[in-house]
């Protein structure tokens, strides 16, 4: 689904380059997890595959085609929900819509189905403001389903809610994902979500980034939490933890 092959990137103010010659692939239907030190360079990939930022040399492809030869072929869910307040939820779902002029009936029609989709069709002409964190980060969600991509980027989405909306929202995630069958690439900073969500987690171990390591989570789904205190993935936290902090040390 998704192939970097010998990327190389520097911010032009940089000295250093954020990454050389950096290959992986996510294959179709994944749900893979992208931890790293903070300022490793993860938010950095989002945008190279959103093509925020262009490589300085190497290719990105998604579903085998060059992604400057392809349109609509990832959706991005970002931290903050960037609901706009002065609009009901229906008008923020359709606002992607509007602007690639699609039919004000079928704009209704889809942002109606999505919001079913993911349990909030009671909401559609309320405010942002009426919904809580969790509801803010569905109705997020469900806008980022609305680009119709198969691969789906996750920046850090339940970072800002409190420790019991988080579990729940990732109980719900990993619904949502069996339901679509997308691909998620989703970037985290906590060590128990990656293990909890993801099949595989992919390690940013150094900047430059030359390559990502690869760690298998041997479970299977539908996942429930216990598995979690299990001696084996105890250990597996550990070890990913000291990973993460050796590179901040
Ligand atoms: N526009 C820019 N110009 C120059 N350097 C940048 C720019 N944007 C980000 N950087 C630097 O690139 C590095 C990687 O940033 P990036 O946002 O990809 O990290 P990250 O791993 O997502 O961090 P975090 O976990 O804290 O969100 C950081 O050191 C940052 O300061």
């Amino acid at each position: 689904m998704l192939t970097f092959k010998d990327v190389t990137f520097r911010y032009p103010e940089d000295k250093e380059a954020m990454m050389t010659d950096l290959s992986f692939q996510v294959e179709q239907g994944e749900f893979v997890s992208l931890i790293g030190a903070s300022g490793c360079g993860k938010s950095t990939i989002f945008r190279l595959i959103n093509r925020l930022l262009e490589p300085d040399s190497g290719e990105i492809f998604v579903g085998g085609q060059e992604i400057h030869k392809i349109r609509s072929y990832a959706g991005y869910m970002p931290q903050k929900d960037l609901l706009f307040p002065w609009r009901t939820i229906e008008k923020n779902l359709c606002l992607p819509m509007e602007i690639q002029k699609i039919d004000k009936e079928e704009q209704r029609r889809r942002s109606g189905e999505v919001l079913k989709e993911v349990g909030l069709e009671d909401y559609r002409n309320k405010y942002p403001k009426d919904l809580s964190g969790g509801m803010r980060q569905r109705i997020s969600f469900a806008r980022t389903l609305l680009t119709d991509a198969d691969l789906m980027l996750l920046d850090e989405p339940f970072s800002a809610l409190d420790a019991l909306t988080r579990m729940d929202m990732q109980e719900w995630l990993l619904n949502q994902w069996e339901h679509f069958h997308k691909t998620i690439l989703f970037i985290t900073h906590d060590v128990e979500e990656a293990i909890f969500l993801s099949q595989k987690i992919y390690i940013i171990t150094e900047t430059p980034i030359t390559h990502l390591e690869i760690v298998e989570v041997p479970e299977n789904y539908p996942r429930k939490r216990d598995f979690l205190r299990r001696p084996e993935m105890e250990t597996l936290k550990a070890k990913l933890t000291m990973q993460l902090r050796k590179q901040v040390m």
